[in-house]
């Protein structure tokens, strides 16, 4: 695998009226899940201005003083700011970059949040002009996209169109804007450590001054190089289970490069909290295959978040 072979799908197909071509569309991102788990999209509809004021909406927010993004800092939520070196992973490597999230709209008395579930908050907001419009904006497009391409998944598979955004109707869908400084030390500085994502889907826009590596099946850190007009699209662990293993959640890491200020936006997509994630449900699973357990969505993903965000470890966040 490089750079030049993971698959670019133009995914406008899957707007189409006709079946036959809906399915052409399915068949190649399910080959692309199978192989690589990573592919481009091509043909999403997403228009370069709207996605460019977000990032400038990125640029004005991160510009601001510390003290200022440090205003909205997220706690044991994924919404507002989260500082540099929030995350740790494993070998105690921090992660070099800070980012703004949101999620799913939540109104403040939904009974989810009232209950304390940490995955279902309102989302906050810096007092920022001009900052709001553009992101919710994105988040909302980027939203569609994944539900197109959900739909994908389940004509692929052979299921109903609607397997799997039928579970999306108050998802744990959260949008980041991330942003890398430049890296400062002597060695190779991690804007985000090897890693995989833990969700259904990400969906990310990236700039175009690279960084992004993807392993090969092989082993080998390949960079996925920005395209212009495309989003990267990868399969997470919750999707490689659902799938029984069948698609792939494939390690990736960012390494920030001297001089640059990088800016990306994945977008995290899972399905409402209680959403039963059974392998058993999706046809195809080889007669001699072991079949997987079934797991539930929302406490599966509070429990990845858990093992290495510092603000969800902190009691009184
Ligand atoms: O910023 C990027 O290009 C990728 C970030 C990433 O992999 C993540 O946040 O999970
Ligand atoms: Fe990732």
């Amino acid at each position: 695998m490089t750079d030049a072979t993971l698959p670019v799908i133009d995914i406008s197909g899957l707007n189409s009226p006709d079946l036959d071509t809906r399915k052409a569309v399915a068949a190649e991102i399910g080959h692309a899940c199978d192989t690589y788990g990573f592919f481009y999209v091509s043909g999403h509809g997403i228009p370069d201005d709207d996605i460019l004021a977000t990032v400038d909406a990125a640029r004005s927010f991160f510009t601001q003083p510390l003290e200022k993004r440090m205003e909205i800092k997220a706690g044991a939520t994924n919404r507002g700011y989260t500082a540099l070196k929030e995350s740790e992973h494993e070998d105690g490597k921090p992660d070099v970059n800070e980012g703004f999230e949101l999620g799913f709209p939540v109104p403040p008395e939904d009974p989810d949040f009232d209950g304390g579930n940490p995955v279902r908050a309102p989302n906050r907001w810096p007092d920022l002009e001009g900052f709001r419009e553009p992101v919710e904006k994105h988040y909302f497009a980027t939203f569609a996209l994944g539900m197109t391409i959900l739909r994908g998944f389940a004509l692929h598979f052979g299921l109903p169109e609607d397997f799997f955004t039928k579970t999306f109707k108050r998802p744990v869908a959260d949008m980041r804007l991330a942003h890398y400084p430049p890296q400062t030390g002597d060695g190779v500085e991690f804007g985000t450590f090897d890693h995989t994502d833990h969700g259904v889907i990400t969906i990310l826009w990236q700039d175009n001054n690279g960084g992004l590596q993807v392993q090969s099946p092989g082993g080998e850190w390949l960079p996925a190089a920005p395209i212009p007009g495309t989003f990267v699209v990868n399969i997470g662990d919750l999707m490689s289970h659902w799938t029984n293993k069948r698609f792939r959640s494939t390690l990736h890491r960012v390494i920030n490069r001297p001089g640059v200020d990088r800016y990306s936006i994945p977008f995290f997509f899972n399905p409402d909290f209680d959403t039963h994630v059974d392998p058993a449900d999706i046809p195809g699973i080889p007669a001699d295959a072991e079949v997987l357990e079934p797991v539930t969505s929302g406490p599966y993903l509070i429990g990845r978040f858990s093992d290495y965000r510092h603000s969800w470890k902190e009691e009184d966040a």
